[in-house]
């Protein structure tokens, strides 16, 4: 794919950082010809195929045909792609309702139709980009954000598709990459992917001390639902959560869990992202 080798800077006016991770820095921009603001997403090009710095273009070039094939209003779209020298910017839907893990920490409590809302937003991006046999792979409260700080009743934005896959028909697909508390057992076990691997949890209940916990207990499907936390959940809420943390990729299951939480616990959780080939196979 070629890209546009013009200067990114001769066409926007670049603004604060927005967020970084494992890809690089997104950072506000404004358009020069129509002051429209987006998020300009800059990521680090290998020079060579023997360096370790920077990503592979190949999957920068996946990254930019996944999100291209996928417009939907609770998925953040794509406008524009640059490339210079090492870097290539995506120009991106500008999101800035901030995480939807800080907005429900922020709150005082969050009503149960308002969860219901956020939760039928995300299916309804999960499900649109499943139907196209597109997987995030990399699915967890970061990579939820919300359209804005203003209206009483934000949309819901799927970002960060780095880590994301489009199956193609027969073919097998192993990755060993995402982040401890929110991979899926089949991941952890380097067995074949499929888009059921998009598990979401918002407060891992498979949490643990160290990220080997953490990964054994979602083989386990070792959790518990914190009966202090859960006192004002509906059975019909908690229902719906056993039934779709299940352990076998061949039911559909995305699980988000709208479980109280302290600020202390929204600031600590660990946000990173790893690659499994760190740690040694686990057994169930
Ligand atoms: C962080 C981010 C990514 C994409 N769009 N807006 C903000």
């Amino acid at each position: 794919a070629v890209f546009k080798p013009e200067n990114v800077e001769d066409f926007y006016e670049i603004g604060d950082v927005l967020g970084s991770g494992h890809f690089g820095q997104v950072r506000r921009v404004c358009e020069r010809a129509s002051g429209t603001c987006w998020a300009a997403k800059f990521l680090k090009i290998r020079k060579s195929a023997c360096s370790r710095l920077g990503l592979e273009r190949s999957g920068v070039e996946q990254e930019v045909e996944i999100l291209q094939a996928i417009q939907h209003p609770n998925i953040v779209t794509l406008k524009d792609v640059f490339e210079s020298r090492a870097e290539v910017v995506l120009i991106l839907e500008l999101v800035s309702g901030g995480e939807l893990f800080d907005f429900i920490a922020e709150k005082e409590n969050l009503l149960e139709s308002e969860a219901i809302e956020f939760m039928k937003q995300i299916l309804e991006g999960l499900g649109f980009m499943h139907s196209k046999n597109i997987a995030h792979f990399d699915l967890k409260p970061e990579n939820i954000m919300l359209s804005d700080k203003v209206s009483p009743h934000p949309d819901i934005k799927l970002i960060d598709f780095g880590l994301a896959h489009r199956f193609h028909q027969g073919e097998e697909y192993r990755s060993t990459s995402g982040t401890p508390q929110y991979i899926a057992p089949e991941v952890i076990n380097n067995e074949a992917l499929s888009t059921a691997a998009d598990i979401l949890s918002g407060l891992s209940p498979f949490q643990d001390e160290t990220d080997e916990e953490t990964l054994k207990n979602i083989i386990a499907l070792n959790y518990e639902f914190d009966a202090q936390s859960f006192s004002m959940t509906s059975s019909m809420a908690k229902d719906f959560i056993q039934k779709l943390l299940l352990q076998s990729p061949r039911s559909n299951r995305c699980f988000c869990l709208f479980q109280p939480i302290t600020r202390k616990q929204a600031a600590n959780r660990n946000r990173s992202s790893i690659n499994m080939k760190n740690f040694k196979k686990f057994n169930a």
